[in-house]
């Protein structure tokens, strides 16, 4: 059994990777931390886990979860995973973070984008964790940075294209977000009377997401890609729905188009392609590890319009980042993660 230790188990990537870990057969989840609620049990917090889990919350204890784990998952505010990796890869514990510390090959990167407290991690290899780029390189890895919610929905829309080299390098990418996406504390843009019956965008052509796309896209690309990027909130609790405008560098019809998706995406369980015709949507992914990518050409401007639907919290964050872990164990990837989306 792989030992599983969780910091901001009470988050909603917290929960949402107890939710999960709770049904997976390999795992036994031996420590929970929490600043707020510590001596509770994490069901009492969340009465969704009773019986799944009902394990005491612990106060925020590094060597202990070190001393009591194989793996540790940091579903904290970004910039406290990398104070603990050095010491978790000296110890032979893995570490995934769902936070943005580990998800930058140059760090000046994070500080740029990042506030707060950091530390370099300078030596520690880290791998960025969307298995369908890095599987190989995440089975060895002692940390991986579990990517940010809007670019696992554009990177995984856009790969096949750019590996292809069919569109060029500047794209606009357009994505709404469920309410979910900012976590569970309160905020006044997150309260209802703001996001009910609402729809607005936040963090326009500034949001810190953009440097880790074109992180991604440009390695897959082989050269420079730039991405204006504007995120909206949504009234709806999970989801991201990501509209990509992409110039095609010469004519081509949606059946061409599928057909690259289709080839390209064929061994990967949680891609799936939609048939020319439909397109994605949150509620056909909702409460599952599953990434829907459909698509149109706009003839008119020779613009290929890619959409794809996650659910933030699962492939988006706590989903992706078990199928990670097992990936860095050698267990079968979907394990725990085979979970039909809930519809409507
Ligand atoms: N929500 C989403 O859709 C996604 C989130 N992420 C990232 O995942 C991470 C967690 O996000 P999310 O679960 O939404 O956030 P939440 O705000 O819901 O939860 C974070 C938890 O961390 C604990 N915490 C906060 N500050 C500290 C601290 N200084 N030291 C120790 N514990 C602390 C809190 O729990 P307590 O008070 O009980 O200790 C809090 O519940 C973030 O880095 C986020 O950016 C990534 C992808 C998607
Ligand atoms: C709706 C909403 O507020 N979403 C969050 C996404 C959180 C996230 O994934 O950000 P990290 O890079 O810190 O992981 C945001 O836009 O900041």
């Amino acid at each position: 059994m792989v030992k599983v230790g969780i910091f901001g188990a009470t988050g909603y990537t917290g929960v949402e990777l107890i939710r999960i870990l709770s049904k997976h057969e390999k795992v036994e989840i031996k420590y929970l931390s929490s600043q707020s609620y510590n001596t509770k049990a994490i069901s009492d917090v969340y009465s969704s886990l009773i019986g799944f889990c009902d394990k005491v919350l612990e106060e925020v204890d590094f060597q202990k979860a070190m001393s009591e784990c194989d793996v540790i998952f940091t579903a904290l505010p970004s910039g406290h995973a990398s104070k603990i990796a050095r010491e978790a890869v000296k110890k032979g514990v893995k570490v995934i973070d769902l936070g943005a510390d580990f998800r930058f090959d140059d760090y000046s990167v994070y500080k740029e984008w990042y506030s707060g407290d950091y530390e370099d991690y300078g030596d520690i290899k880290r791998v960025y964790g969307i298995p369908e780029i890095y599987r190989d390189d995440i089975k060895e890895a002692q940390v991986v940075g579990n990517p940010g919610c809007y670019p696992t929905s554009v990177i995984l829309g856009l790969m096949p294209l750019l590996k292809n080299g069919i569109i060029e390098g500047n794209i606009i990418v357009d994505s709404k977000s469920g309410v979910s996406g900012a976590g569970h504390n309160p905020s006044y843009n997150n309260m209802y009377a703001e996001c009910n019956e609402n729809i607005k965008a936040y963090n326009v052509a500034k949001h810190r997401h953009i440097p880790e796309m074109e992180q991604e896209l440009s390695k897959i690309f082989g050269e420079k890609v730039s991405v204006v990027f504007t995120p909206h909130l949504a009234p709806m609790t999970r989801g991201i729905l990501s509209t990509m405008y992409c110039k095609l560098k010469k004519d081509m019809d949606v059946n061409t188009v599928y057909n690259i998706y289709t080839d390209f995406y064929k061994n990967e369980y949680f891609v799936k392609v939609l048939k020319p015709g439909n397109y994605p949507a949150t509620k056909n992914v909702y409460g599952s590890n599953f990434c829907h990518i459909g698509f149109e050409v706009d003839k008119h401007t020779n613009t290929l319009i890619v959409m794809s639907a996650i659910d933030n919290l699962v492939k988006g964050a706590s989903g992706q980042a078990v199928q990670n872990m097992n990936i860095m164990f050698g267990i079968e990837e979907n394990t725990a993660l085979d979970i039909v989306p809930i519809y409507p």
